[in-house]
């Protein structure tokens, strides 16, 4: 079995703005994400990778965090990086940054190649040349902000423009923990999410509800759309999403 080094990229320092195709390979390209994203994903089963903490993978896929600035997509990646939560001022992205992070689904090693995007309009050009390699974007508001819900729709016009049309998209309502200040209520976004035929939850970065669940889920339904076994009934992210989920002020993570 031969192993291969391809992925060196790491997170590059915050404020930076990666090259859309050079970054995640150093400029190589080869079985994992690298310059243009193979459709699939799929690295090869029966020749894992490595990655660049040392950890091998069997296939990699890149995900988007979209969505307004300060919904939380740097929190949330932070969140389920490292298991923290950045309290204290908010200091916005500047540009595109990524993580990687290595989940075992069903046996095999999923990596993922989480880009987190700058919310700021002046950005917008930027992230777009991003779009097309995305295996899956999530796509965050706030439910303290009527504002970020209501720009959604839009959102989902720029990835219809810019993505892949197979791409996996979900929806994530953010800061479920904020029950007081809450001004969309989750069963908005349950009926946004339905009319326009994606999966949802509500997540909270700050108490960690769902924030491993939404990746999984992601990760699960890539995995399962690169290797289809023939008697492999189709894998219902939504169903999945519901069965796993817990409710804002059930539980903490
Ligand atoms: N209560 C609460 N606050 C959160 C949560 N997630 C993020 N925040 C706060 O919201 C603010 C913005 O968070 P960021 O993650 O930086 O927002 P962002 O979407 O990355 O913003 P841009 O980088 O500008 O696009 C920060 O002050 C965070 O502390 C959450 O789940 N709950
Ligand atoms: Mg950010």
């Amino acid at each position: 079995m031969s192993r291969k080094k391809n992925l060196k990229g790491k997170g590059s320092s915050k404020s930076s703005i990666a090259s859309p195709n050079k970054s995640s390979n150093n400029g190589k390209s080869g079985n994992g994400i690298g310059s243009v994203a193979p459709s699939n994903g799929v690295v090869y089963p029966s020749r894992p990778s490595v990655s660049s903490s040392g950890e091998f993978y069997d296939m990699a896929f890149k995900v988007m965090l979209v969505g307004d600035s300060g919904v939380g997509k740097t929190c949330l990646l932070v969140r389920f990086k490292d298991r923290a939560f950045l309290a204290g001022s908010f200091i916005s992205t500047v540009g595109i940054d990524f993580r990687n992070k290595v989940l075992t689904i069903d046996m095999l090693k999923v990596k993922l190649q989480i880009w987190d995007t700058a919310g700021q309009e002046r950005f917008r050009s930027v992230t777009h040349a991003y779009y097309r390699d995305a295996h899956a974007l999530l796509l965050l508001y706030d439910v303290t902000n009527k504002a970020s819900f209501d720009n959604i729709k839009a959102w989902l016009t720029e990835i219809h423009d810019y993505a892949q049309q197979d791409v996996v998209i979900m929806l994530l309502g953010n800061k479920a923990d904020a029950t007081h200040d809450r001004v969309v209520k989750r069963e908005e976004g349950e009926s946004l999410a339905k009319a326009f035929g994606v999966p949802f939850m509500e997540t909270s970065a700050k108490s960690g509800l769902n924030v491993e669940l939404a990746f999984t889920a992601v990760a699960k339904e890539l995995k399962h759309r690169s290797i289809k076994e023939p008697d492999d009934p189709k894998f219902q992210l939504q169903d999945y999403v519901n069965k796993e989920m817990k409710t804002a002020g059930c539980c903490s993570s």
